[in-house]
């Protein structure tokens, strides 16, 4: 049971990856409740991506298996709604930020009502900018406020401080906890010990293999 009183919201149970000869995961589980905001801590080359990817339903274990809300999330697309936010997103050139929005709303069934979107990821004023003069940190919200477009109930983010500073990372983590604090369930990938001893739990990818109930002395020796 989460802290909300209902299951867990994304669930892996000995998920084994290998490509070719090398075995990215070993039989790796996690369970993620509905709110929590749950960091994946590893160095590069992990196996961090490969994990988001399987919990996407992007890629199938070859023995294991993947949940979300109780759904097989490679087989049943519709079980959950989520949104999958990656390193490098790709957008439209030459539009506002509120263009951006509404063109991904165009390519959504029952989308979110566009000024929730920049409100909940802090773009209202900047809806008239173009999104090419946004800095990395508001890029970084855009691209949250693009896979909320879709109502998502899960998030899947990839690295989603990647090279910023402390203040503009600061920033994501304000929009993360408003997400969790509406019942989000986000799953977010970090190389940074220090982002991930700021989640409500971690887990460490080490050689295939996730050590779960990190703390933080333990985190520190995986700084990357
Ligand atoms: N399609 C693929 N084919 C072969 N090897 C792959 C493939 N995708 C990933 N790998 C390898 O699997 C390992 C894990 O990659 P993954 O991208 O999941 O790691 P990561 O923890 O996200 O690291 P990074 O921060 O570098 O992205 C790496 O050694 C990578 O080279």
């Amino acid at each position: 049971m989460d802290r909300h009183g209902g299951t867990n919201v994304i669930e892996l149970s000995g998920v084994r990856i290998r490509f070719g000869e090398v075995a990215v995961l070993r039989g790796v589980s996690l369970a993620v409740a509905k709110g929590e905001v749950h960091a994946l801590l590893g160095r590069t080359g992990a196996g961090k991506t490969t994990l988001l990817e399987v919990a996407a339903g992007l890629r199938r274990p070859a023995l294991g298996t993947a949940r979300l809300n109780n759904a097989d999330p490679y087989l049943d697309q519709d079980a959950v709604r989520r949104g999958v936010v990656w390193r490098e997103g790709g957008l439209f050139p030459g539009l506002t930020v509120a263009e951006v929005v509404d063109t991904w709303r165009r390519w959504t069934l029952d989308p979110v009502d566009p000024g929730e979107v920049l409100e909940l990821t802090g773009l209202t004023t900047l809806a008239d900018e173009p999104f090419e003069r946004l800095d990395d940190e508001r890029r970084r919200r855009l691209d949250l406020a693009l896979a909320l477009v879709g109502r998502a109930d899960v998030l899947l983010l990839d690295e989603p401080m990647a090279g910023l500073a402390p203040q503009a990372a600061d920033r994501i983590w304000q929009v993360l906890r408003t997400l969790s604090s509406h019942g989000v369930t986000i799953l977010m990938s970090t190389p940074n010990a220090n982002d991930a001893c700021r989640a409500d739990r971690f887990a460490i990818l080490d050689q295939g293999h996730l050590v779960t109930n990190g703390n933080q002395a333990l985190a520190s020796r995986y700084v990357a």
